[in-house]
């Protein structure tokens, strides 16, 4: 048997920045944490979650009431780490039960440092977000907690996510290649800026050897690769601080090579094209997110983790510098854009996850189209 905080009797308190706490026991390790508070609606996934870079100084709370029931394997981290800064759970699974599991979650949580806390009505915390929205956050646990005014001051001492500059503290430092499943059919040059694990995979898997790039890497070290495309990844922290991949993104595409990129990526298409970007009320983060690509109409449900969102018309072309765009994916639950193509060159991105880390695969197809563009620029 391994030893559990999941029947953990240390105290624990959970601050947010208005003033509102929440208490529970210790979950993972014991001590003080911060970051912004978010829901996430996930069922399943908790350790795709944990470990996706784009969750960097994020406390998340899971809407789900169980978790931990499948242990934590070996196979699903998106990451070499977990990233988030804290976990908010009602009812950690006190023994887990998988075949793949090698370990309990709280197990995992404690051995990589991650404060956590149990025994919280997750969903009162999470109509509280969604009715005053997403905001800084601490969890304290131990045995002699310090006072709640102390808390609270603490709480907002931390950095907020609005104007957070994130990627260069996730990204990889030197480039790595992903090597084509098969026969290698194209290159593709991917900018870290938080990349999950699963994203150059699903490339490999269509024959495309990815060279992943630091987030610091120049339009010359893109083209240094030869790329038959290049690809701008998810990755936490305020798009509008993003300066740096704007610039190779608008050199990629003054050059008009195949591009395509996934939630950062598509904020910071949207940046490149000159639309500004702005901060949800309190975002999407779940696998369970009705979107509907314009193209086809068909609904899909999909993967989502952002908190910011591009600015742009819903309706009809927009000119910019690098020919029209239109926005391509909505969410249906909020209108939020989700997508943007441009019209008169090889370039689009979408606001979700089609590399379903976890998650749905009704946007697999997505990495087919970056495939086609690219059989285009060929043809
Ligand atoms: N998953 C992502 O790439 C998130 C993008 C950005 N950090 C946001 O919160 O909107």
């Amino acid at each position: 048997m391994t030893t559990s905080t999941s029947g953990s009797r240390i105290p624990a308190v959970l601050v947010l920045e208005d003033g509102r706490t929440f208490r529970g026991r210790a979950y993972g390790a014991v001590g003080a944490t911060f970051g912004e508070a978010v829901f996430s609606t996930g069922m399943t996934g908790y350790q795709e979650t944990l470990t996706d870079p784009s969750y960097h100084r994020q406390v998340v709370v899971m809407t789900a009431p169980h978790i931990g029931n499948t242990g934590v394997n070996d196979e699903d981290p998106e990451s070499a780490r977990i990233w988030v800064s804290g976990y908010v759970v009602r009812d950690p699974a006190r023994v887990p039960s998988n075949w793949r599991s090698r370990r309990s979650l709280d197990e995992e949580l404690r051995k990589q440092g991650v404060v956590g806390i149990s025994g919280v009505d997750t969903r009162a915390l999470t109509r509280h977000l969604r009715e005053r929205g997403a905001m800084r956050v601490g969890i304290f646990s131990g045995h002699a907690l310090p006072d709640e005014g102390v808390m609270l001051a603490e709480v907002r001492q931390a950095p907020e996510m609005k104007g957070a500059d994130l990627s260069a503290e996730v990204a990889t430092k030197e480039t790595y290649v992903v090597p084509a499943i098969g026969e290698k059919k194209f290159t593709v040059a991917a900018i870290d800026l938080g990349i999950k694990g699963m994203t150059p995979h699903r490339m490999a898997e269509r024959g495309i050897e990815v060279h992943v790039l630091p987030a610091t890497a120049t339009a010359e070290d893109v083209y240094a690769v030869a790329p038959d495309g290049v690809f701008f990844s998810n990755g936490p922290g305020d798009p509008s601080t993003a300066d740096h991949p704007v610039a190779v993104m608008r050199e990629v595409l003054s050059r008009k090579t195949p591009l395509f990129g996934i939630c950062f990526g598509n904020q910071i298409l949207g940046r490149a094209l000159g639309f500004g970007t702005y901060k949800l009320k309190y975002g999407h983060r779940g696998i369970n997110q009705p979107v509907q690509d314009r193209s086809t109409g068909k609904v899909e449900i999909t993967a989502h983790n952002h908190g910011f969102a591009v600015d742009a018309p819903l309706e009809g072309a927009t000119d910019t510098p690098y020919g029209r765009v239109e926005v391509s994916h909505v969410c249906l639950n909020d209108n939020v854009v989700e997508g943007l193509q441009l019209l008169d060159q090889p370039a689009f991105s979408v606001q979700y996850h089609p590399e379903a880390a976890a998650g749905p695969h009704d946007a697999a197809y997505l990495f087919d189209r970056f495939v086609s563009l690219m059989e285009g620029q060929r043809a």
